[in-house]
């Protein structure tokens, strides 16, 4: 049951049909051997010496139902072909879908704890192996089961003894079979680890291709990467070398079961208790069984192999989403409550305190690392804290449906991503279903209406993977545009550090005004005037508030932001 759980990614019900078709393409594959064995029967009993006569009509009807059970063997085995390759194909497809569903739901923390390449992994190379073991191997197994457990019960109903000799090969080889299984678990656990990290050292090179060409990096730079290619490989040889000899004995073993229906049946047609067409019958059905089930035993530690993908999907799955069902509230004040947090171990957030009022604006500040970045990631619940509240509207944040916050909350990051779509699509995932028209609006409210339309494509201008093909100071404005259209009454905003060109640094300070004009907003400042205009600021230290309070009253107390203002003037920079 586990297994089969692991190998749907939790969906078992898409299996039931191709593994239904399997069975009945078996039962028809079995059909014109039983009925040419019958017709032989027949023959040989009207020409050997026991009176019976040869019934004409009948050997015309077995012929005919040999004819019919051809065409049933092609039909129900297409159909089951074209049912197992739907079957998987379409469970990989609802499968990706619920994983990348439930990835949304994952708190960030949790995605974080993987390895970069590992999530890419699973989504097309884990779904895939699933694809192939469940289209291709499951209905061989199931196939190879099937035929031999009919062969078998039909064996003992003509002749429990020849029965008894056919599967005389079977014990020993399942016992060889079970007794490698938990060592084959272990190398095979540790080959798709090293098949993985090999995948995700690959990504990560191909990803920094950049960095390695502009620092001409190579040789030792790529240990790691050789390194994981070569533990594969050992571990594919090991993993071949020690099993293959193992299920290569049990196939044998299985197959040994011809011969001892052969001494079996001689020994008793010698006797008189069984005719020599039924001993032939017996060994063309039983020729017929070994075929399958040897197949089945090839395909198994294949099928379990892949069965180690199928766990990985599934415990995925099986991480809590994050918790909240109930809607947002009406307020748009934030308030932190004495707020611990870590990444890791080590706090980042230590007893993290301050409320900001409705439709004001709020500016933190602090030096790098004092965990500015971290306040507006627990406001947009990515993480949720170790201890303390989060409150929005007056009521915990983590009540709240995920979703339903993220309808409140409008960011601007300083990483800006857009997707690989058009420059239209990518304003409008800050609201789906907008116009064209409202697109245009966002846009020129952002500045960025202009530079769009000046490009070829206008609003329907794709942009590379991640934004690549345009400026720093372009995708801040889109990114602008897109949180524009959400028009959502609490925005977060990172400023930009990245100094941008004067013009670009000027349509950038008017978009964002226009942005933040009547909302909550929260903002890590790096800029004087962003700091002098805020209604309050809320100064970091190493994860503590040290100081909050209005400008004029912060400079007059003459701590840390009197100490951040003096450098400032001096850097024009603020997060020192
Ligand atoms: N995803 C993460 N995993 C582990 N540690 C993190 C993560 N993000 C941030 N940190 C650590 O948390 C601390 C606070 O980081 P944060 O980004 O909130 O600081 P910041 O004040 O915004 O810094 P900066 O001004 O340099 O952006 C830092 O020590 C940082 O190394």
């Amino acid at each position: 049951m586990e297994l089969i759980r692991r190998m749907t990614a939790g969906n078992p019900g898409w299996l039931i049909r191709p593994i239904a078709a399997t069975v009945l393409a078996n039962l028809c594959g079995m059909l014109p051997y039983a009925l040419a064995s019958l017709a032989v029967m027949r023959i040989y009993e009207a020409f050997a010496d026991t009176g019976a006569t040869l019934a004409i009509r009948e050997l015309w009807l077995l012929c005919a139902g040999m004819l019919v059970s051809l065409v049933l063997l092609y039909a129900s085995e297409s159909l089951a072909y074209r049912l197992s390759f739907g079957g998987a194909y379409g469970l990989a497809a609802e499968g990706r879908r619920t994983l990348a569903e439930h990835l949304r739901k994952l708190p960030l923390g949790t995605l974080m704890r993987r390895d970069a390449g590992e999530l890419g992994n699973m989504m097309m190379g884990d779904f895939a192996q699933l694809e192939t073991a469940n289209s291709q191997l499951l209905p061989q197994i199931v196939g190879g089961m099937i035929a031999s457990l009919l062969a078998v019960i039909g064996f003992l109903f003509l002749d429990w003894r020849i029965a008894l000799a056919m599967i005389a090969g079977f014990p020993p080889a399942l016992l060889i079979l079970w007794a490698v299984s938990g060592l084959e678990r272990k190398y095979g656990t540790s080959h798709a680890e090293a098949r993985s990290r090999a995948s995700s050292r690959l990504q990560e090179y191909i990803q920094g291709m950049k960095v390695i060409k502009a620092y001409n990096m190579r040789g030792g730079n790529f240990t790691g990467l050789e390194q994981a290619f070569r533990r594969l490989m050992k571990e594919s040889i090991s993993l071949e070398g020690r099993f293959g000899p193992v299920f290569l004995v049990a196939i044998a073993l299985v197959k040994s079961g011809a011969a001892f229906i052969l001494i079996a049946g001689s020994y008793l047609a010698v006797g008189g208790e069984l005719s020599v067409p039924a001993l032939a019958a017996f060994l063309l059905i039983g020729a017929r069984v070994y075929e399958p089930i040897a197949g089945a035993i090839f395909a198994w530690p294949e099928f379990k192999y892949y069965a180690l993908y199928g766990g990985r999907i599934a415990d995925m799955l099986a991480e809590p989403a994050m918790p909240g069902d109930r809607p947002s509230p009406s307020g748009h004040d934030v308030e932190f409550r004495d707020v611990e947090f870590g990444y890791g171990d080590e706090p980042v957030l230590r007893g993290v305190s301050f409320a900001v009022r409705a439709g004001t604006l709020t500016a933190v500040v602090g030096p790098s690392g004092s965990g500015k970045s971290t306040v507006l990631k627990l406001i947009a619940r990515f993480y949720d804290p170790r201890s303390g509240e989060v409150r929005i509207g007056g009521r915990p944040a983590k009540e709240m449906a995920p979703e339903a916050l993220m309808q409140k909350l409008s960011m601007v990051f300083q990483d800006v991503y857009l997707f690989n779509d058009t420059i239209g699509n990518n304003i409008r995932y800050g609201r789906q279903g907008a116009t064209q028209q409202e697109v245009e609006e966002a846009a020129r409210q952002a500045c960025c209406h202009e530079f769009i339309s000046r490009l070829p494509g206008g609003y329907d201008t794709m942009v590379g993977e991640g934004g690549s093909t345009l400026s720093g100071g372009e995708k801040q404005r889109i990114a602008v545009a897109r949180a524009m259209i959400k028009q959502a009454p609490i925005v977060l905003l990172d400023e930009a550090t990245a100094s941008l060109d004067p013009e670009n640094e000027a349509e950038m300070q008017r978009a964002i005004s226009r942005l933040v004009a009547g909302r909550t907003v929260i903002v890590i400042a790096h800029r004087l005037k962003t700091v002098v205009e805020a209604d309050r600021i809320i100064v970091l230290e190493r994860g503590k508030v040290a100081e909050q309070g209005g400008h004029e009253q912060l400079v007059r107390a003459g701590g840390l932001y009197a100490r951040l203002w003096r450098l400032q003037q001096e850097t024009e920079q603020w997060g020192v």
